[in-house]
């Protein structure tokens, strides 16, 4: 049987009487793309941090590849690339001795064939000289995704990878991150874009004050929470919501149902009502009203 990329058991984490994590359990199995969403301080920075043994968990156990993170460190952090959300550089350095200083970290030398590889895949291979002050936010950005992978760890965490990025470079960085995927790499990923999530990942946790309320492959989150809605505009509100719609703004009334099937029989008896209809607007599930109901919920 082939080990879980990650496994988290049990996890507590309290800052003073903060309980940042209460208790997590996951796995995720070798070669899946993993969302970790949930609201600003929802934990997933702290799980994160655990995983690459920044951060000491109070309880519990946390493994990379098998490798306890505590107990057998080098090894756990030898499987693991992390793409930090916050942009720490040392400013004198050049992009390539960044990543030759990270390559000695991992007592690797002679690293500059694979860290040309990674360069030209992030599109940075003309900066490969430039210090790292002279880098605009989203080449910064790239550099970390690449100080990442100088080691070639098997399980990649990104947290937050595109915060703050244009969208030319976020669909460029998907791009790679996707090659990564489809070449056997584990990946996990925190965003709070959640169409990102929802087109890139094949399960999902959703995290809510340090516990997982979720967790799920994305179709049977989308199918099982997922409401269709359909939005009128009509002239009189009222009438159109007491047929159990909710008033939204500017005279639109939003009905949720399950499926498509129902929405003949709604408009008919709108038209019934004298609501007076305009227009009216079609819904797909999608994975933020699934976020926003589980949020909601939990
Ligand atoms: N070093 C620390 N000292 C005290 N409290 C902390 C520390 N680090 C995190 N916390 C708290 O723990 C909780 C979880 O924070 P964390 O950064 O893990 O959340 P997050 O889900 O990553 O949020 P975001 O989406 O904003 O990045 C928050 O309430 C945060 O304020």
């Amino acid at each position: 049987m082939t080990v879980p990329a990650i496994r988290v058991r049990a996890v507590t984490k309290q800052y003073g009487t903060l309980n940042a994590l209460g208790g997590v359990d996951l796995e995720v199995g070798q070669g899946e793309f993993f969302g970790l969403l949930g609201p600003n301080g929802a934990g997933k920075t702290t799980l994160i941090s655990a995983l690459a043994g920044l951060v000491r968990p109070d309880g519990g156990s946390l493994e990379i590849m098998g490798h306890d993170v505590v107990g057998d460190y080098r090894n756990a952090r030898r499987n693991l690339g992390v793409v930090p959300q916050e942009l720490v550089f040392d400013p004198f350095f050049s992009v390539r001795e960044l990543l030759r200083i990270q390559s000695g970290y991992f007592g690797i030398r002679g690293n500059d064939d694979w860290i040309d590889e990674i360069l030209a895949s992030l599109d940075l291979t003309h900066k490969a000289g430039a210090n790292m002050r002279s880098l605009s936010g989203g080449m910064k950005r790239r550099v970390l995704v690449a100080q990442a992978l100088v080691h070639r760890p098997p399980v990649i965490v990104l947290d937050e990878p595109t915060a703050g990025v244009d969208v030319e470079l976020r669909q460029g960085l998907w791009q790679f991150v996707r090659k990564l995927n489809q070449a056997g790499h584990t990946i996990v990923l925190t965003t709070h874009y959640l169409e990102e999530a929802e087109s890139l990942c094949g399960r999902i946790a959703m995290l809510k004050a340090g516990r997982v309320v979720a967790l799920d492959t994305t179709d049977n989150l989308l199918r099982r929470f997922a409401t269709h809605s359909l939005r009128v505009s009509v002239d009189r509100v009222d009438t159109a919501a007491a047929l159990g719609g909710r008033a939204a703004e500017d005279g639109w009334v939003e009905f949720a149902f399950d499926g498509y099937a129902d929405v003949e029989g709604l408009l008919a008896r709108l038209r019934e009502s004298g609501a007076g209809l305009r227009e009216i607007q079609l819904g797909a599930p999608d994975l933020e009203r699934v976020f926003v109901e589980v949020m909601h919920r939990a």
